[in-house]
């Protein structure tokens, strides 16, 4: 589902973080970056203070989806979403957690209805949600229920960092980690590698795409020697996967997959648990990977990093993975569309 040539929908994120900084540094070098218009669900009056701390000079425009993309040239295009709450640059304040969520409801609702072409979530603090009822781990998950209640079934997320120099998911995702190999089943890394594949062919062009498959023990298991669950789990779900047509191989010791050599037999890497994929990740290209979310029935991309709410109003907070972000969903998006147009 996209939004032909309708803007991005961009979310505030945490107000106190630096979210609001860097989107209004992304749009202030909007044409020398050549940006994909967007336009920003969030409260008015904080962007506006948060322009000044920066010492930036950036016209706001109350706008809608349908005049975002004419209005992005001449001003930062705003869906106003009122905060409760005064804003202190790198204070989190949970009686703002409403309209942090709201935000990104509006931001899935307007891209699910065709209005806006891909949602960009700026970061959240998952702990200030929490402390404010919030139900769910992130946005990945919030995402996928919304999504699955606006189409009446389970939606699976797969929460993909994607950058120059790897591609990279975990099965499982905010657990914790003694929580992980009773969540490892042969059927959910199958379903994780179908959508991972799928969503490569589709909004990144990848025509044939390779996955790599992890381990989850040290060597991925030393044949049996030094945990089960790469033979008995990992391996059964990669051999369902090749007899299924999927070039995917594996289970691979963790440690010896993501050196430069081995990165070049793959177009992605499939690994069991959070950190096993996001510290490769972000040790090769902390500013610049995205994290997107596949599996869902539209795009969405976010930066790979979080609030810094000590970098908030600073100036010093680096805008390169949110205006990869921005560029990523655009291009993603213009993908499927393209996909899907040459199929009709
Ligand atoms: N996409 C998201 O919404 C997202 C992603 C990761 C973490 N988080 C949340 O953010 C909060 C803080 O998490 P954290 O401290 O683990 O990670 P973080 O990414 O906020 O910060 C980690 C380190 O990187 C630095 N950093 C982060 N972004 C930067 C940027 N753009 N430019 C320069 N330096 C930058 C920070 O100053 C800090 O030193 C947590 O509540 C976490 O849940 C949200
Ligand atoms: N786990 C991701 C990371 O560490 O970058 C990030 O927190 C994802 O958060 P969302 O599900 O809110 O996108």
């Amino acid at each position: 589902m996209t939004g032909g040539n309708a803007a991005l929908a961009l979310t505030m994120g945490d107000p106190a973080g630096i979210g609001p900084d860097l989107s209004l540094v992304a749009w202030h070098n909007r044409a020398n970056l050549r940006l994909p218009a967007f336009f920003l669900l969030g409260d008015p009056d904080m962007l506006g203070a948060r322009a000044r701390m920066l010492g930036l000079d950036i016209p706001l425009v109350d706008t809608t989806p349908e005049r975002a993309v004419s209005d992005f040239a001449r001003a930062l295009p705003v869906l106003p979403v009122r905060l409760t709450a005064d804003v202190h640059a790198g204070e989190p304040d949970t009686a703002n957690a409403g309209a942090v969520i709201e935000a990104i409801r509006q931001a899935i609702e307007l891209t699910m209805a065709g209005r806006a072409q891909a949602v960009v979530t700026n970061p959240i603090a998952k702990s200030v949600l929490y402390g404010a009822g919030f139900g769910f781990p992130g946005h990945t998950e919030y995402l996928a229920h919304l999504a699955g209640d606006a189409l009446g079934r389970t939606v699976t997320p797969i929460m993909l960092l994607a950058g120059p120099e790897l591609r990279v998911a975990p099965v499982t995702i905010h657990i914790p980690l003694a929580d992980v190999p009773r969540a490892l089943t042969t059927e959910a890394i199958v379903e994780a590698a179908r959508i991972m594949s799928h969503d490569l062919s589709l909004r990144f062009g990848v025509a044939r795409p390779r996955i790599a498959i992890s381990g989850l023990n040290p060597h991925a298991g030393e044949d049996g020697s030094l945990g089960a669950e790469d033979g008995t789990i990992i391996a059964p779900a990669v051999a369902e996967l090749r007899a299924g047509g999927i070039d995917a191989v594996g289970p691979l010791p963790a440690d010896t997959m993501f050196h430069a050599e081995a990165r070049a037999t793959y177009d992605a890497a499939l690994c069991m648990y959070h950190d096993q994929a996001l510290i490769p990740a972000k040790t090769l290209g902390f500013h610049d990977s995205v994290n997107a979310t596949l599996g869902l029935p539209f795009v969405r991309t976010s930066p790979d990093h979080g609030t810094a709410f000590s970098l908030a109003g600073t100036g010093t907070a680096r805008p390169d993975s949110l205006i990869a972000a921005l560029r990523l969903a655009n291009t993603m998006a213009s993908a499927e569309a393209r996909h899907t147009s040459s199929a009709a």
